[in-house]
């Protein structure tokens, strides 16, 4: 375990926002895991368990003052007993968040000083320009530097023009070709991945964000433990972390809910992402057809001539199953103002963008 802060990220930023504490007998860590209001702390002395005070409880405003994973904290250590109690969040470089729904519907911080979020998308039959739009927009918004990660390369023919169709929505942000089943291309993602340096992963399920995490963590890496036999089960008690360091020095943000952005991303851009299969709909006999066996559906005739892809017509599916499933658990009030606010940005990067 390496203890030196700066090996965690630590850097002027942050000192600058620490100062003012510095004549208190407290120090600083990193939170590396949550898990219901405890959290496992990285400092000086090691990894601690802590917990926020009552004065903090007491000034909170809301969900999005906590702790999050990325966060820098200001803490009394209690070395002896591996505790620490948490006084005060630093001022955030970045964040990720999404509407967390509980009594009322609330930010929540899945990921905090995120200095690069790789934009994951597959260059298969997947790729799709408009949803590495409203990545982009995310990354934007959230204040991490964004890097597109163009996936799975040894499935494309033309690797080349795709690349040149992200450039042309994406200027000046750094576009990388990989393949990290083969370990094509992983070297130009080396200069994100230095000693301090906190990357994190954004993109659509089976994109291939775990393969490339594995990769670059080597073999050792706790989330690989979760493929494990059957028998092997309860001997492993290895330390999962929401924050890690990879041999390269660099450190990767991997949350649960990191991983549920996609489905935020998605609302909007449903429409767009598949308006292939939204105009196969407008054919359709019924008006509400469900596209499971109704007589004269488009969708199933396409299905079964073939010019429809059964895989994109489940990831459909399950796409509107998720957001159905969101729309249950968010307040409605909540979720127009979100849209209105979403509009507004698509809005101006069409704007903003130059003529093709
Ligand atoms: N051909 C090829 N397949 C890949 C590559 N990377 C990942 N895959 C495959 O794509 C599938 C999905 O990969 P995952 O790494 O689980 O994708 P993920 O983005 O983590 O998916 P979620 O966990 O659902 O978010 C797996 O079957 C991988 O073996 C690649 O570079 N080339
Ligand atoms: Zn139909």
């Amino acid at each position: 375990m390496n203890n030196n802060l700066q090996a965690w990220g630590w850097n002027d930023h942050f000192a600058a926002h620490f100062a003012p504490f510095a004549e208190q007998d407290v120090c600083v860590g990193r939170i590396v895991l949550e898990h219901k209001r405890l959290y496992r702390v990285m400092t000086e002395h090691g990894e601690l368990l802590g917990e926020v005070t009552g004065k903090f409880r007491f000034t909170a405003s809301g969900r999005e003052d906590y702790p999050a994973v990325g966060d820098w904290v200001v803490i009394t250590p209690r070395v002896e007993e591996k505790r620490a109690s948490i006084h005060a969040v630093l001022p955030r470089t970045s964040k990720f968040s999404r509407r967390a729904a509980g009594e009322t519907v609330e930010e929540q911080i899945v990921a905090a000083n995120v200095d690069t979020v790789f934009l994951v998308n597959a260059l298969n039959n997947d790729f799709n320009l408009r949803r590495i739009e409203r990545y982009l927009i995310l990354a934007w918004e959230s204040g991490a530097n964004p890097v597109i990660v163009l996936s799975k390369a040894d499935l494309c023919e033309d690797v080349e023009r795709k690349v040149a169709e992200v450039e042309s929505v994406a200027i000046g942000v750094p576009i990388h070709a990989i393949s990290a089943e083969r370990g094509d291309g992983l070297d130009s993602l080396a200069p994100y991945l230095r000693e301090g340096q906190t990357v994190a992963l954004l993109g659509s399920s089976g994109v291939g964000k775990s393969t490339l995490i594995n990769r670059l963590a080597g073999m050792d890496l706790q989330r690989v433990s979760g493929v494990r036999s059957k028998d092997d089960r309860g001997r492993h008690t290895t330390t999962h972390r929401e924050l890690f360091r990879l041999p390269s020095g660099g450190l990767m943000i991997d949350t649960p809910g990191m991983r549920e952005l996609q489905l935020w991303e998605a609302d909007d851009g449903f429409r767009d992402a598949f308006d292939d299969i939204e105009t196969l709909a407008e054919a359709c006999r019924f008006r509400d057809c469900s596209h499971e066996r109704e007589p004269g559906c488009a969708v199933q005739a396409a299905l079964a001539d073939g010019s429809l892809q059964r895989a994109r017509f489940d990831s459909y599916r399950k796409l509107q199953r998720e957001l159905a499933h969101l729309a249950r658990k968010d307040d409605a009030r909540l979720q127009a103002a979100e849209k209105n606010k979403w509009k507004k940005i698509t809005m101006a990067m069409r704007h903003a963008k130059p003529k093709r």
